[in-house]
């Protein structure tokens, strides 16, 4: 990919509003997130106005971390409008492989077809129809792992599919490539899984959707590397991931970027 910097700079210009249907986990870290890398985030679930709100937005993003039924009801109703406006929507499907009740709504959401599914091994071969559990949140598996998963359920479902871990996989089913941007204290902090999800749907308005997923993916690992090059440890490491996701401008990104095709 030449030049990955561009997404970033097309999406500061937009500024998108992301839409998210987020876990309460993450709805503080994931606002700021966005804020930092110049989106403009807002979290809004109620069933009575999410379907309206998605209308409204230039991305969404759903995440069933901390679901129930009004939720699901909420991320059902928005992901429909998303996809009759041609809104991009992107999946998050945390601990999706732990329950049947999340087993079942990830196929829903999944048949709404997803612009982009963005999770992490463990999640992405559960959501593929494979026995993985995960531990929670947290993957139990490699990134590796899950690649032909990843590969069928793009097939499957029409998305392009994210898997995050040390070399984050992207594919659309034909095309593959690795991000290896990234810092090892993150998976040590919460929901910066879920935040990602959140900038990865910023990075799509308006732009071809694979290279700006990978864009994104870069982007988001690329802050990590600087914020882990200062930190204390995982308390100081968010402050200053938060400074990073601010700092960094086109040039940086596409200097920075570490993108192999797969
Ligand atoms: N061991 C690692 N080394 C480097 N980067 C990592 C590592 N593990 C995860 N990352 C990066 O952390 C970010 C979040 O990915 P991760 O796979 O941890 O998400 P997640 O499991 O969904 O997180 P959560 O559910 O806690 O929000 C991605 O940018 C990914 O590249
Ligand atoms: C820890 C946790 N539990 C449910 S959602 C969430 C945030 C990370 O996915
Ligand atoms: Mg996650």
């Amino acid at each position: 990919m030449e030049d990955p910097g561009q997404y970033l700079a097309t999406m500061r210009k937009t500024a998108p509003l992301v839409h998210n249907i987020t876990n309460y986990v993450a709805m503080n870290v994931m606002a700021n997130v966005l804020l930092a890398s110049g989106a403009s985030p807002a979290m809004v679930h109620a069933r009575e106005e999410a379907a309206e709100f998605a209308g409204l937005a230039q991305a969404l993003s759903i995440n069933i971390g901390t679901v129930s039924p009004p939720w699901a009801e909420a991320m059902e109703a928005a992901a429909t409008v998303a996809r009759a406006r041609d809104i991009p929507w992107v999946l998050d499907p945390v601990a999706v492989g732990a329950t049947d009740y999340r087993r079942a709504l990830g196929a829903r959401l999944v048949e709404l077809r997803p612009t982009v599914i963005r999770g992490n091994a463990s999640e992405i071969l559960a959501l593929a129809g494979e026995a993985a559990a995960g531990k929670g949140a947290d993957s139990t598996e490699s990134v590796e792992t899950a690649e032909d998963a990843a590969r069928a359920l793009a097939r499957h479902s029409g998305a392009v599919v994210a898997v995050t871990g040390a070399v984050d996989f992207v594919t659309d089913g034909t095309q593959a490539a690795r991000v290896a941007n990234g810092h090892a204290m993150m998976p040590r902090v919460t929901a910066l899984g879920c935040s990602l999800t959140g900038v990865v749907a910023a990075f799509l308005a308006d732009q071809p959707q694979f290279e700006a997923v990978i864009a994104a993916l870069a982007y988001f690992g690329l802050a990590g590397e600087r914020a882990g090059a200062s930190a204390q440890g995982p308390g100081s490491f968010q402050v200053a991931f938060l400074d990073a996701l601010h700092a960094i401008d086109a040039e940086a990104l596409t200097a920075g970027a570490r993108i192999e095709p797969a």
